[in-house]
């Protein structure tokens, strides 16, 4: 099984996933650059990274997901390619039109950085197979553009569909709902701001994002 990162100009947690990506199958991920119009071939999981792509010009995340392979990233998710977007990524994700909403400047304006609880709301998704329902996780988050927002309609759809997949604790940035990660219609794409990669072993606090690599790979026969 194979997986891909995909890198922009400014993306800075391109080597934390892989890393991540590495340790739960054996083998290093392809590293692809944007400008790049097609992914590997046999590719299972495919990750956008987090970081400030494009200096965040414009907004966090427009211009990367105008990048030449998000064109192939959007085919290859229709055909249910798995795509983790975490921060900047999730950024990339809903601008890309692979995911519902938006994400806007913090509530406060502060760009927050620190270890958050969450909760895992759905265990049924491929991403999230590793954990339990309504259990706590802490990962890291470090962002200035991730209140993220819906119009009521598809927060609630979001909600009815079991498509918030990890909501925060309490809340970090003004996010809706206090949502921290939403998967696809699908279910084959993930965006979400806290940082899983960044949680992988004792030495980082703590390894609780171990799970969600492992168990995404486990569902891709990895
Ligand atoms: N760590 C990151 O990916 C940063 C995301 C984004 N550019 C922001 O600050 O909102």
């Amino acid at each position: 099984m194979k997986t891909a990162v995909i890198v922009f100009p400014g993306s800075n947690c391109d080597r934390d996933i892989a890393v991540a990506l590495e340790q739960a199958t054996g083998t290093a991920p392809h590293m692809v650059w944007h400008r790049d119009t097609e992914l590997p071939a046999g590719i299972g999981v495919v990750a956008v990274p987090g970081g400030f792509s494009y200096g965040d010009y414009l907004r966090s995340g427009a211009l990367a997901a105008r990048s030449p392979i998000m064109t192939a990233v959007r085919e290859q998710a229709a055909r249910g390619l798995k795509v983790l977007g975490v921060c900047n990524g999730f950024q990339v994700l809903t601008e890309a039109g692979l995911l519902p909403g938006a994400l806007m400047r913090n509530a406060g304006l502060n760009f927050v950085c620190r270890d958050v609880a969450l909760t895992v709301e759905n265990a049924g998704t491929v991403f999230t197979r590793g954990y339990q329902s309504g259990e706590q996780v802490r990962f890291p988050v470090a962002h200035h553009d991730g209140n993220y927002v819906a119009d009521p309609e598809t927060l609630d759809q979001l909600e009815g569909e079991g498509r918030v997949a990890f909501r925060y604790a309490e809340p970090v940035n003004g996010s809706a709902r206090n949502i921290a990660g939403i998967v696809s219609a699908d279910g084959n794409v993930l965006g979400m701001m806290p940082h899983p990669e960044r949680r992988i072993e004792p030495a980082h606090g703590g390894d609780d994002g171990k799970r969600m690599f492992a168990g995404l790979l486990e569902t891709v026969g990895a």
